[in-house]
């Protein structure tokens, strides 16, 4: 697929290039080292299967069922004992902030570059998404990020409503799944100064994806609970309020509509149903635009941190794990399976983590003053 729009790339990375230059040479591995706890395999399939592993044996509706981390059976699991799956799955992916001397190690001579989710990252999930809001205190702390280093929200929402809700102009914002790329409309004083559009890569399916979210609406409208939203390059058809006896209907219902598009491609969230375009473009080729426009295309000196949720930022963390390089960190209270090195509980854990990040980063700079 063509890249359709492309504005100002280069005067971007000619200007945060020249912000943020790449001494030294020396590349973190990813996974980071960490301390050696061992890892019982078999508790951790058992742990794995409460998410991604079900749905691919028992079919769309047991996927379904996993797709909320909340949901009964997970919490009936880990309340029934799999305590020890839990502290198995924690020692390969241990907490972020109970490692964050580790973390903040790995970033030594190298520029950190932020990249955070929306849904379950900045915000806790609810049940209407249209009033996912972030707290005042989130913003503040994602404010204080961007201060001292490049940051961008990567969202499966359409990027005008996850800008409606983090209200940062300073940031960039990755939409629809990485979809809609657009640079800080307000330049902070160090970051990049990119204004409109950088990048949409599926614009000719826009019509489409309008049909198809008529068309979804359409059939879905018997269905109490079902919720189609319009995510611009991609659509979202929510159940996390339709009745579980229904389930078998709506995935049924989707796939029907889906199939009659064979140029989109139907996945699943947190308890959503995801359509958008086949073409290869993923919050993983969101991420790797963003370095490149940063400048750091070939640059061995930046350490990606990339924090999410859900199973579309799993395309991000496989993509850190591909390039040997930065920190990706999956936001869940319970095992799932994951690219990602390092884990938090909840978007209260992710707030701690940046606030924690800031003022490291103040004392070091604080400290090179002395
Ligand atoms: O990439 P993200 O920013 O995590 O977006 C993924 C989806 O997030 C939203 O849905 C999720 O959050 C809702 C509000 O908490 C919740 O009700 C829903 O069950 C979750 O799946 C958003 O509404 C979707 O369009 C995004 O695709």
């Amino acid at each position: 697929m063509a890249k359709t729009t492309v504005v100002v790339p280069e005067q971007v990375a000619m200007e945060v290039a020249a912000a943020y230059p790449c001494p030294g040479t020396t590349l973190f591995p990813y996974p980071p080292p960490r301390a050696g706890i061992a890892v019982r395999r078999k508790c951790l399939q058992a742990a794995q299967q409460l998410e991604l592993g079900a749905g691919l044996r028992g079919g769309w509706v047991e996927s379904m069922r996993a797709s909320s981390p909340t949901h009964a059976k997970a919490a009936a699991a880990l309340a029934a004992g799999v305590n020890e799956e839990h502290a198995a799955w924690m020692a390969r992916h241990p907490s972020a902030l109970g490692e964050f001397e580790q973390v903040v190690a790995a970033s030594k001579g190298k520029q950190i570059v932020m990249f955070l989710d929306y849904d379950g990252t900045l915000s806790p999930i609810v049940d209407d998404p249209d009033i996912a809001f972030m707290s005042e205190t989130m913003r503040m702390a994602v404010r204080s990020v961007a201060k001292h280093f490049p940051t961008a929200i990567v969202s499966g929402r359409c990027r005008d409503k996850v800008f409606e809700f983090v209200k940062l102009a300073e940031l960039y914002y990755a939409g629809s799944h990485g979809m809609d790329i657009k640079g800080p409309a307000k330049p902070s004083s160090r970051h990049a100064k990119a204004k409109g559009v950088l990048f949409q890569p599926a614009s000719e399916f826009l019509p489409m994806i309008e049909q198809v979210q008529q068309r979804l609406e359409e059939e879905t409208r018997c269905i109490p609970g079902a919720k189609v939203e319009n995510n611009k390059f991609c659509v979202s058809v929510h159940f996390r309020c339709v009745d579980e006896k229904s389930w078998g209907a709506i995935a049924e219902t989707v796939r029907r509509v889906v199939r009659e598009f064979p140029r989109l491609r139907l996945s699943q969230g947190r308890m959503v149903f995801e359509v958008r375009p086949t073409i290869k473009w993923d919050k993983g080729k969101a991420l790797e635009f963003l370095l490149d426009s940063l400048g750091f295309a070939d640059c061995s000196d930046v350490l990606p941190v990339y924090i999410g949720d859900d199973r579309t930022d799993e395309d991000a963390f496989k993509v850190l794990r591909r390039r040997g390089q930065g920190v990706g960190i999956l936001v869940s209270k319970h095992p799932k399976e994951t690219s990602a090195s390092f884990s938090l509980q909840e978007p209260a854990e992710v707030m701690e983590f940046l606030l924690r990040l800031v003022e490291w980063k103040r004392l070091s700079r604080a400290r090179l003053r002395l």
